[in-house]
């Protein structure tokens, strides 16, 4: 495949970082690759496993000679990530991420960018519950959907190279609107994971009364779930506090249909429960016929398996 940028210095080398690595590596998309973490340990192991041409702890020092720059980091550490690096960015660089929520981080990361960049936010809808640099692969956002948020004035050009980009590696791409995503994502992606914290929490309470059965008696639905309440809590932690306005709001409405159907149970109304389940059984059949059936989607794997 053919080079699309000279130099791409990669900030944060953990799930994204290395499988982005390991993508830009595997197509020859940049004659240099710049690794750059915070931590030692983390960097030591990206060079062990050979996913870059140069290695740093410095942010700013990986993006002096960089054409895209890509900050794969907990959404809350944004915003110094776009400070420390924001003097050395070069002229013309395209500088984006990959965070799990766009508008915290472009009120944390717009500010710093020099008007000489062309700052474009993204997000691949593509992940697992692993995190770190051992744990990204070539294949990741292949069939994924990413979403760039570019913002008023972002040039036409840069949009369009780093559309290519993502295209590359497999991905179909749209634009949004950072608050529409915000939105989506909390209900798509950000409750399913509260959800599954919650519910894998509750279980854990009540394991004092159940004395392991919870363990042993974890039937593949439950199982589900503690896949996605096994993702990193440092990552989830941030989502929930930089999307707590969306996330609040379909909390709420959440609340109100859980009620709705404890009220069904209460009451034995047995159309209620049928109608509802019929319902969402036919959305979960639109995903998989749309070929979306992994990741995310696995949330509801379960209800199909028993078919
Ligand atoms: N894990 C997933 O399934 C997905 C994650 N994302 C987003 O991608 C970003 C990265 O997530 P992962 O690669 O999964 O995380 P990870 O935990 O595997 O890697 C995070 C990287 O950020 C570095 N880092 C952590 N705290 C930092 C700080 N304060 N300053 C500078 N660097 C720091 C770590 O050293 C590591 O290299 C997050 O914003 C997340 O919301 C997006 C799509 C999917
Ligand atoms: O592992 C899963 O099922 C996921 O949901 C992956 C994921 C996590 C966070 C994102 O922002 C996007 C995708």
């Amino acid at each position: 495949m053919t080079k699309q940028f000279e130099t791409i210095a990669l900030i944060g080398i953990g799930l994204i970082g290395s499988s982005l690595a390991r993508e830009i590596k595997d197509k020859g998309l940049a004659s240099t690759v710049v690794v750059s973490s915070r931590s030692p340990d983390t960097l030591k192991r990206a060079e062990q496993l050979g996913l870059g041409d140069r290695y740093t702890l410095s942010a700013a020092d990986a993006v002096k000679d960089a054409d895209l720059v890509i900050v794969s980091v907990p959404v809350g550490a944004s915003g110094a990530v776009a400070e420390a690096i924001a003097p050395h960015l070069k002229r013309g660089a395209i500088v984006t991420d990959v965070g799990s929520t766009k508008g915290s981080v472009i009120a944390q990361m717009k500010p710093h960018m020099p008007s000489h960049v062309h700052f474009i936010p993204g997000h691949p809808i593509a992940g697992t519950e692993y995190s770190g640099p051992d744990a990204g692969f070539v294949g990741l956002f292949k069939g994924r959907w990413c979403i760039l948020t570019p913002l008023p004035d972002t040039d036409a050009d840069a949009k369009a190279k780093l559309r290519v980009f993502w295209e590359t590696l497999g991905s179909m791409v749209d634009d949004m609107d950072p608050e529409h995503h915000d939105k989506v994502l909390a209900i798509v992606s950000h409750l399913p994971h509260i959800i599954a914290y919650n519910i894998v929490g509750t279980a854990d309470d009540l394991e004092t009364v159940t004395e392991s059965e919870v363990i042993k008696y974890s039937a593949s639905g439950f199982r589900d779930f503690t896949r996605l309440a096994a993702s990193d809590p440092t990552m989830w932690r941030d989502v929930c506090l930089h999307n707590k306005d969306a996330i609040l709001e379909m909390l709420a409405r959440f609340s109100e249909d859980l009620a709705y159907l404890q009220r069904a149970i209460r009451w034995g109304d047995g159309d209620k429960l049928f109608d509802l389940f019929t319902r969402t059984r036919a959305i979960r059949r639109s995903i998989v016929q749309a070929g979306q059936d992994t990741d995310m989607a696995d949330f509801g794997r379960h209800a199909m398996d028993q078919k």
